[in-house]
């Protein structure tokens, strides 16, 4: 084995999880050469996985391991370093200058792979996620007989993982040795490509078949990869009928995800499917008082209700403005006051509210709907503009601070009743009408996101 890569996956090893590091940087080979490492990939996934994920750290760890700026190459293919005693390509088998590294996968051991902070403690529960939440405790305490599979879908960063993660503690803290196999779809892609790889499938399949839950994240990242769907199909057939948990997580309603298999997405159908929606107001407000507790950040109700204004795209973000805060605090060694918030994340508020102005919603809304804008603000009352008409207005009233004369008036001069009027009827309407709540919630997601 190259001992420069054998060095650099020791100290990777321990910044990686091991289901990471055993699909996407065990199967690669590396051969010494004379501009610095050259990775060899099984396949143009794992390259392009590798590349994206993990090249730059490689590189910074040989630079660290060497003390020179290495080049870090990656290609498809496999290290047969037919290299004469010079270095240069011999046409005939030679004696290797550099040892190839075959680094064949090792048998897959079993790894949990939970995230321990994620938990139902950690978790605010809110109008948004209040059903994925019950479900997930359901199912923690009654695996494989409550919900089968249970599908959390739903916008990014809003906290499925973290309940997925919620759900498999639970499940181990009730019974610590039940098997709780949680993994991102990539990388039951990326195993599965290893296993046929490897002819090893029968591991693959036993290992996949021989734990009591299954948790597997984004499966939209199964769309259009016809062998994981079918590899995937069986594994869930054989864990359902032995009445193994399933739970699932997806960025939309499956049914919606395009090159999906209609009978996967007839057995996702099987269980229970509870979308989690962005969280309102106060429940951002609340996640950001809880983070900052969890982490020791002193942050008042104000600061916290400034930034759950101001940021509605996903918990992700909310979260992300709170690091920063905290970061900077620590650093100047000052506390986090309104003024202190407001300057130091004027960029991230300001790139927040950029969206959401009046004509950036009528705009938004008239193409989600496929309707011309001048329609939208036009006096006519047909039925197919008048709906997306309140639902853009109820939606400036939601996302901006004008008031309501100033919405009526940027719809064409209308009264301020008429949009009140919006406000009310979209409100009931998202109530009671899903299809309704859905436009709403990704319209939304489309304006904040
Ligand atoms: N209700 C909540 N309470 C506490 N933390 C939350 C809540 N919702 C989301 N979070 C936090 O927000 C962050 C993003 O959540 P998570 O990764 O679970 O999102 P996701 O829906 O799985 O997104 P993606 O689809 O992009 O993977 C995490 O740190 C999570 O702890």
């Amino acid at each position: 084995m190259s001992d420069l890569w054998r060095r650099c996956l020791e100290r990777l090893e321990g910044e990686l999880n091991a289901e990471d590091l055993h699909t996407w940087l065990m199967p690669l080979q590396a051969r010494d050469d004379t501009h610095g490492l050259k990775l060899f990939a099984p396949n143009p996934y794992t390259l392009d996985t590798v590349r994206e994920r993990y090249l730059a750290r490689i590189e910074t760890v040989i630079s660290q391991l060497t003390g020179h700026d290495l080049t870090v190459r990656l290609e498809v293919g496999s290290s047969s370093p037919r290299v004469s005693p010079t270095g240069k390509p011999a046409a005939a088998p030679a004696p290797a200058k550099v040892e190839p590294v075959v680094a064949e996968a090792p048998a897959a051991t079993f790894s949990h792979n939970l995230d321990p902070h994620y938990t139902f403690e950690t978790f605010v529960e809110g109008k948004s996620n209040q059903l994925g939440k019950a479900a997930a405790m359901q199912v923690a305490m009654n695996p494989g007989r409550a919900y089968n599979p249970l599908l959390l879908y739903g916008g990014t960063g809003l906290g499925k993982t973290h309940l997925m993660h919620a759900t498999g503690n639970l499940m181990r803290e009730r019974n610590p040795d039940f098997k709780v196999l949680y993994l991102r779809s990539e990388q039951f892609v990326g195993s599965m490509i290893e296993a046929l790889r490897t002819k090893s499938m029968d591991e693959f399949k036993r290992r996949f078949r021989s734990v009591d839950a299954l948790l597997i994240d984004d499966i939209q990242f199964f769309a259009g990869k016809d062998t994981t769907q079918e590899e995937f199909f069986h594994t869930f057939n054989a864990l359902f009928e032995s009445k193994q948990q399933i739970i699932l997580t997806c960025d939309r309603y499956p049914k919606e995800v395009d090159k999906l298999e209609p009978r996967l997405k007839s057995r996702l159908g099987w269980g229970l499917s509870v979308a989690i929606e962005p969280p309102d107001f106060e429940t951002r407000a609340a996640i950001l008082l809880s983070k900052a507790h969890d982490k020791g950040v002193a942050v008042g109700e104000n600061v916290a209700m400034l930034l759950a204004k101001r940021i509605r795209s996903n918990v992700r973000d909310l979260e992300g403005a709170l690091n920063t805060l905290a970061a900077r605090a620590n650093f100047y060694g000052k506390p986090i006051t309104i003024d202190f918030a407001e300057e130091t994340l004027r960029d991230l508020l300001a790139t927040h509210a950029q969206a959401v102005t009046v004509p950036n919603i009528q705009k938004t809304v008239a193409d989600y709907y496929q309707v011309r804008l001048q329609d939208l603000l036009s006096k006519r009352r047909v039925r197919s503009l008048a709906r997306p008409r309140q639902i853009a207005m109820a939606l400036s009233k939601e996302l901006t601070e004008h008031s309501l004369p100033e919405i009526g008036e940027a719809f064409g001069g209308r009264d301020h009743t008429t949009v009140l009027h919006a406000c009310r009827t979209i409100k009931k309407f998202c109530e009671t009408d899903t299809r309704m709540r859905q436009d709403w919630e990704q319209l939304i997601r489309i304006l904040t996101g």
